[in-house]
């Protein structure tokens, strides 16, 4: 199945880092058109339109706030032809629900990427509806330049799944963030402690992307017995500490996509 010609319906942060992502691999600017009433300028190459056009395209990415589902439904519609194939980067809003409002399309799938789609490093978890093994194949591909497309067994999963890939980055950020506080509390320079906290995080990450160890091993290897970094793991362990607060975070995150795409099922 080929996907050639692509439209980006809103093309913020999300949009804009997908689009990036896709240049930075080699998609060429010319199968891609940006509607963004917004935007102020495309990469050279890239078509930007104010306005949704009337025409056929392959893959339609709805990238808009999931508030605005209904107010741009009607004008995305009619880009929507039998062989149109739909994707989804908003949060909570089911299958089901886009159904309703694009009967046309040929397959749905819901996608939660991350702001690392960019740089082609992006988790992006899959559900859709309509597509055979073929569609499925074709959608895989297309999203493989942004980094690893997965599908899940069930569209249950997608709020849970969007509280770890979708928001992730922003809870690892404030965790690099604190790792920078409680060094400046300690007494290292602001700055130097901010440049230490990314490096240690770039840096743990990549090993651990790259070992064959897991990261409950990694830290095990990192802390010597009665050392410095038990002290410390003592500190975060105790109580499951960090556990509960972060479960405590991602179910928060979780109930408000599923709230969202509650709001978005009434419209
Ligand atoms: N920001 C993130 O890290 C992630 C966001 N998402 C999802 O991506 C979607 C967009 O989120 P962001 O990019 O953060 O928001 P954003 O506000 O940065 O981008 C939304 C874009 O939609 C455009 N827009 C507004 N009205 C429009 C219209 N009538 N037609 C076409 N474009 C229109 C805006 O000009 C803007 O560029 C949301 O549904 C969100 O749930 C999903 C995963 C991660
Ligand atoms: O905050 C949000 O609602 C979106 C979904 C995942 C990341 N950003």
């Amino acid at each position: 199945m080929n996907l050639d010609k692509v439209l980006i319906v809103g093309c913020g942060n999300m949009g804009g880092a997908m689009l990036q992502g896709w240049l930075a691999g080699g998609v060429a600017p010319g199968r891609i058109t940006v509607a963004d009433p917004r935007m102020a300028e495309a990469p050279a190459g890239v078509m930007l339109v104010r306005e949704v056009p009337v025409a056929d395209f392959d893959v339609v990415l709805l990238g808009v706030k999931p508030q605005l589902l209904d107010a741009v439904a009607p004008q995305v519609a009619p880009a929507i032809g039998q062989g149109t194939i739909l994707l989804s980067i908003l949060a909570g809003v089911e299958l089901a629900t886009l159904a309703t409002r694009f009967p046309d399309a040929k397959g749905i799938v819901r996608v939660m990427p991350n702001l690392a789609a960019a740089i082609g490093r992006s988790p992006l978890a899959l559900s859709g509806q309509g597509l055979d093994q073929a569609g499925r194949d074709a959608v895989t591909a297309l999203l493989e330049p942004l980094g690893t497309p997965e599908w899940l067994a069930s569209e249950d999963l997608f709020d849970a799944v969007t509280a770890l890939a979708g928001c992730g980055p922003a809870f690892v950020y404030r965790y690099i963030d604190a790792l920078a506080a409680g060094a400046t509390a300690l007494g290292v320079p602001r700055d130097q402690a901010q440049r230490l906290a990314l490096a240690t995080a770039e840096g743990s990450a990549l090993l651990a992307a790259s070992s064959e160890h897991g990261p409950g091993e990694l830290a095990r290897r990192v802390a010597s017995p009665g050392g410095s970094t038990q002290a410390g793991l003592d500190v975060l362990d105790a109580d499951q500490a960090l556990v509960r607060l972060v479960e405590a975070a991602m179910t928060a995150a979780e109930r408000r996509s599923a709230e969202m795409g509650r709001d978005a099922r009434g419209g």
